[in-house]
């Protein structure tokens, strides 16, 4: 699908994943299946390590529940599943089980067709790349280290989530991203499918583009007027180029 050719002025990109490098239905239907089994076991004979227990606590406190115990806490993390609700301490518990899966070979990722071409000419050209995405940074590098094409981390510069930046539809997690970085929000380009994460990205100062895919859950729903396209090949990245501009 052809929306527009973008050209954007910048020195890094920040991608998205879900709905953006790769398929929602992916993720639903592979990875949330393959934690939804795995969570009863991490509860109960996993609560002792740290990261297991802080998000224990990040849930209980969530969910208003200060005693909840491991059924309980299965339960709530069960329905934001459900929900698709990219609750921080559901995706440490996910991205647990999910890199554990990618490295002992049950799980490879999905990306669309058009993505890891494109993310190697831009890094090739010198872009610098970084992920921001609701999946944790443990399940960021697990996804990228095991895709249908080999390990992509090298081409990464850095993985965001919404430990380590924020919630991504807040202003002030692409500020600290920028800062991060050490790239000024005016050299930093965002591309996701959701136009509130993109309008959180452009009020911090940084060029935006939409990606929409037809399938998409926020496909039907646009955009907004942030520039967009269909594929990753559509969006051209120049030294000098006129930023988001249309051809
Ligand atoms: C490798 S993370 C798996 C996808 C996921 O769980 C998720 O929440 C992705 O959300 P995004 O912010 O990338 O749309
Ligand atoms: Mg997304």
């Amino acid at each position: 699908m052809s929306l527009r050719a973008l050209t954007f002025d910048v020195d890094a990109v920040v991608l998205d994943i879900e709905g953006t490098t790769s398929a929602t239905g992916f993720v639903v239907d592979v990875l949330y299946p393959y934690s939804r089994a795995r969570f009863a076991g991490l509860l109960t004979e996993r609560a002792a390590e740290p990261a297991v227990a802080r998000a224990v606590d990040q849930v209980r406190e969530l969910s208003g529940d200060p005693d909840a115990g491991p059924a309980a806490i299965e339960k709530t993390l069960n329905s934001w599943l459900d929900d698709d609700r990219k609750a921080t301490p559901l995706k440490t518990l996910q991205g647990i089980v999910w890199a554990e899966g990618f490295a002992r070979g049950d799980l490879v990722s999905h990306f669309y067709d058009d993505v890891v071409p494109v993310l190697r000419a831009w890094h090739a050209a010198g872009l610098r790349l970084y992920v921001y995405s609701s999946g944790s940074v443990p399940a960021q590098r697990a996804w990228f280290g095991h895709s249908p094409d080999g390990d992509l981390t090298p081409l990464l510069s850095g993985l965001y989530d919404t430990e380590n930046a924020g919630p991504k539809q807040d202003p002030a997690s692409y500020d600290r991203i920028a800062e991060s970085a050490g790239i000024a929000g005016g050299r930093l380009l965002f591309l996701s499918d959701r136009p509130g994460e993109l309008d959180a990205a452009r009020a911090a100062g940084w060029h935006t583009a939409g990606i929409r895919r037809p399938g998409e859950p926020y496909y039907d729903q646009g955009v907004g007027d942030h520039p967009q396209a269909g594929t990753f090949d559509e969006i051209t990245i120049s030294t000098a180029g006129t930023t988001g501009s249309t051809a």
